[in-house]
């Protein structure tokens, strides 16, 4: 039953909008956590199909249940697996079995449908056609690209060699390439299942978007230097990074759970251990918005909420932003989002330029179809369509040569004139950084509504016009 009741709490907070649902799975620190996402991405897929059955059957006054703990239940008990506990629960679920059936019977002859899949809104559906890749990123710490190929050749794929075009990362059946930009990653057919693989379980591969290979890859640190990762958890970018450097330098993953278990704005730059980071990655907590499989159409009540979240996110991601500037050596610092609105993106990259104008935008790629809103087309964005991978964002910044501290020009002229809503800043004059405020800083992954810090914590600039970039 602990699976269930799990499930229904992160499904609570989830509508909550108290994270991403991905995130709140791993912070749950539940100990199976497979089934759980599997659990809770299907539930939340079948969200609306499951709400009708259980209402239309009044599953709630008979069974005095909470909407959440039904649907992952009923899922179970109807669409999924079947239900994975015993005792009392199995017993009342079991009871109530038919009618609960028959209610989704008629479902589908209303609906003149057969499969419960054909019961899905049209939104999921369409989330669910643009069914991605499977990604497998080599983890060149433990082996080579050419061992894993073989590998898996030996193991029944076939290997097509590597991809020119968007059209080659369209693969069917048992057939494999080489990604074009990024030769660590090979590029499977969706849905192509690695967690019961050999290579999978000997950490030879790990299972990682594209797209979120991007920053440590752009960042390219070399062998022996030392970089901050400055919100580490879980890590896949960190053990992106460690690979990348051919295991050899310094990195410090600064995280609220992990290593080094700290909060990365509490973290000081000037510290004498910090004197020679000249790279960061900063991955910060964001709305998760591109992630397809998360995706969710807030109603129009919710749209007020919605924004003042996003305004909470991107002001957090401001401040971490100036804060990871700060390192004395720092030469280059990759920020990426796995959102899609340009308010946690080019918002704050172009507030934070404005902020830092000692540092300017790397031109990522050129090779790369989708790119920063205007005037920030130096950075990168992907989506299902253009790069077939999750919507997500990468920007690098680099110390321009003998800047100090704030003392240069801005490296991107930023029209006024282009404004649209207010990006967050933390020009305005702010009392130093307290424990209360820092706290605040984790507050969509440490599930405190992020909205309710809007105001109090974010500086707006104030009248005249609202420098910004999109
Ligand atoms: C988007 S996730 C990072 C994913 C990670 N880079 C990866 O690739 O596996 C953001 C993480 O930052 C953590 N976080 C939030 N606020 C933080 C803070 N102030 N200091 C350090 N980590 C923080 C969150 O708990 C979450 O695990």
């Amino acid at each position: 039953m602990a699976l269930y009741v799990k499930a229904a709490e992160i499904l609570d907070k989830a509508e909550k909008k108290q994270g991403a649902l991905k995130t709140l799975v791993y912070d749950s620190k539940f100990e199976n956590i497979k089934p759980l996402f599997a659990l809770v991405l299907e539930t939340q897929k079948f969200s609306s199909v499951l709400e009708e059955i259980i209402v239309s059957s009044k599953l709630l006054k008979q069974t005095k249940m909470r909407m959440n703990l039904a649907k992952v239940l009923v899922f179970d008990l109807l669409i999924g697996q079947g239900l994975k506990c015993g005792g009392a629960w199995k017993t009342m679920m079991i009871k109530h079995r038919a009618r609960l059936q028959s209610v989704l019977a008629r479902m589908k002859v209303k609906q003149k449908v057969s499969k419960n899949e054909d019961l899905l809104p049209a939104s999921v559906k369409q989330v669910l056609a643009e069914n991605l890749p499977r990604y497998v990123r080599v983890n060149t710490v433990k082996t080579t690209v050419e061992d894993a190929v073989d590998y898996l050749k030996r193991d029944g794929f076939s290997y097509l060699g590597q991809a020119s075009r968007l059209e080659d990362l369209t693969l069917k059946e048992k057939y494999f390439v080489m990604d074009m930009h990024l030769p660590e990653l090979l590029v499977f057919p969706p849905n192509t299942d690695f967690h019961d693989h050999f290579l999978y379980k000997a950490g030879h591969i790990i299972l990682q978007d594209k797209a979120s290979c991007l920053p440590a890859y752009l960042l390219n640190p070399p062998a022996g230097a030392h970089i901050i990762d400055a919100c580490a958890a879980p890590g896949n970018k960190t053990s992106h990074l460690a690979a990348i450097m051919k295991n050899k330098g310094k990195l410090s993953g600064v995280t609220c759970h992990q290593l080094a278990n700290q909060d990365f704005l509490k973290v000081d730059p000037d510290s004498p251990q910090f004197k020679d980071v000249e790279y960061v990655l900063l991955d910060p907590s964001c709305s998760g918005s591109g992630m397809v499989c998360l995706r969710d159409d807030a109603s129009s009540a919710d749209q007020e909420k919605v924004k003042a979240r996003l305004a909470a996110l991107a002001c957090f991601q401001l401040r971490c932003l100036n804060h990871g500037l700060k390192f004395p050596r720092l030469k280059r610092l990759v920020y990426s989002t796995c959102s899609i609105h340009s308010q946690e993106n080019e918002g704050v990259v172009a507030a934070c330029l404005q902020e830092n104008p000692g540092f300017r935008l790397v031109n990522l790629l050129s090779q790369w179809p989708e790119r920063g809103l205007e005037p920030l087309t130096q950075c990168l964005r992907a989506n299902p369509a253009k790069t077939r991978t999750h919507g997500f964002f990468v920007a690098l910044l680099e110390k321009q040569n003998g800047a100090g501290r704030k003392k240069q020009e801005p490296a991107v002229q930023i029209s006024a004139q282009e404004a649209t809503p207010p990006i967050p800043s933390t020009r305005r004059k702010r009392p130093a950084a307290s424990d209360e405020e820092s706290d605040a800083s984790e507050t969509e992954d440490k599930q405190t509504p992020a909205a309710d810090q809007a105001d109090e914590k974010c500086f707006y600039p104030v009248g005249g016009s609202k420098p910004t970039a999109y």
